[in-house]
């Protein structure tokens, strides 16, 4: 079983405050998608969650643990998917199989051993699951298109099997066929993980959804998603960038 709480949180950067009082527990496997305008604090709330940003005041709880601020402790429930920008990343030369293999043998208690056949198999069938085809493995991961990459972090995030997933915009370089793909992916990785993903389009992981977070930046609205999409709750955080049609609430101009 797994459970996330988050009391009373404000963080930001040096002075700057992005995020403020925001509160709000899950227990169990599913998934929360976190909405919200450019600019609303949803890369800072994953940031924070993950320890890499210590926030001004609040706590935050995996399974009872006091883990704020702390990535280590965060890291042993935790796999992160970061947004891939396809701007700076490292230039160092690794295959997308040795990539995985690193930050498998990383989490390994020490000694460190090399990765057993065993375990190499397992990375490969998490390849094969996050639709990587055997053709890129052993190709450079910087070289990758920004859709591959983006599943190359997906399989160095699920690796260790981690209780929650944290996704940066999981779908921000994907195709349209790929996007189809990868939610259902994500649905059926949330039957026995809870996987927090951010999103500009809701719609897309809305059947698998079981919580959604609507912020922007000091006003958020947390809950079920027929009780949060809701044009009245939509426009608190999206103004008028909000659009009803039938029963579907559409962000437009929201990205980009
Ligand atoms: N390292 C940083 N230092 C200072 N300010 C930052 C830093 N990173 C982000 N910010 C600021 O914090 C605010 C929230 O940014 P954040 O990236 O969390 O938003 P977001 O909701 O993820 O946006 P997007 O949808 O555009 O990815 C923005 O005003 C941003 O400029």
């Amino acid at each position: 079983m797994v459970s996330i709480t988050v009391e009373n949180l404000t963080a930001g950067y040096g002075k700057y405050i992005v995020l403020k009082n925001l509160s709000f527990k899950h227990e169990g496997p599913g998934l929360i998608q976190v909405l919200g305008p450019n600019g609303a604090g949803k890369t800072t709330l994953l940031r924070t969650i993950l320890g890499l940003i210590k926030p001004m005041e609040g706590r935050i709880t995996i399974n009872g643990e006091d883990v704020t601020g702390n990535p280590s402790r965060v890291g042993k429930y935790v796999g992160y998917v970061p947004q891939t920008t396809g701007l700076s990343e490292p230039d160092y030369p690794l295959t997308v199989m040795e990539l995985i293999e690193c930050c498998y043998v990383l989490r390994k208690p020490w000694p460190r051993m090399l990765v057993k056949s065993r375990e190499k198999e397992r990375i490969m069938k998490i390849l094969e699951m996050v639709g990587l085809p055997r053709e890129v493995w052993d190709k450079n991961f910087w070289d990758l298109s920004g859709g591959q990459k983006q599943r190359g972090y997906l399989a160095r995030a699920l690796v260790h099997d981690p209780l929650i997933l944290l996704m940066d915009e999981p779908f921000s370089n994907i195709d349209p066929n790929g996007r189809v793909d990868l939610a259902e992916l994500i649905g059926k990785l949330s039957r026995n993980k809870l996987v927090i993903a951010t999103s500009h389009d809701p719609m897309l992981l809305l059947k698998y959804t079981t919580k959604i977070l609507l912020v922007n930046r000091e006003t958020y609205v947390y809950g079920s998603p027929e009780e949060v999409l809701r044009k009245d709750i939509a426009e608190k955080i999206y103004g008028k960038a909000v659009l009803e049609v039938r029963e579907h609430i559409h962000i437009i101009d929201s990205h980009r």
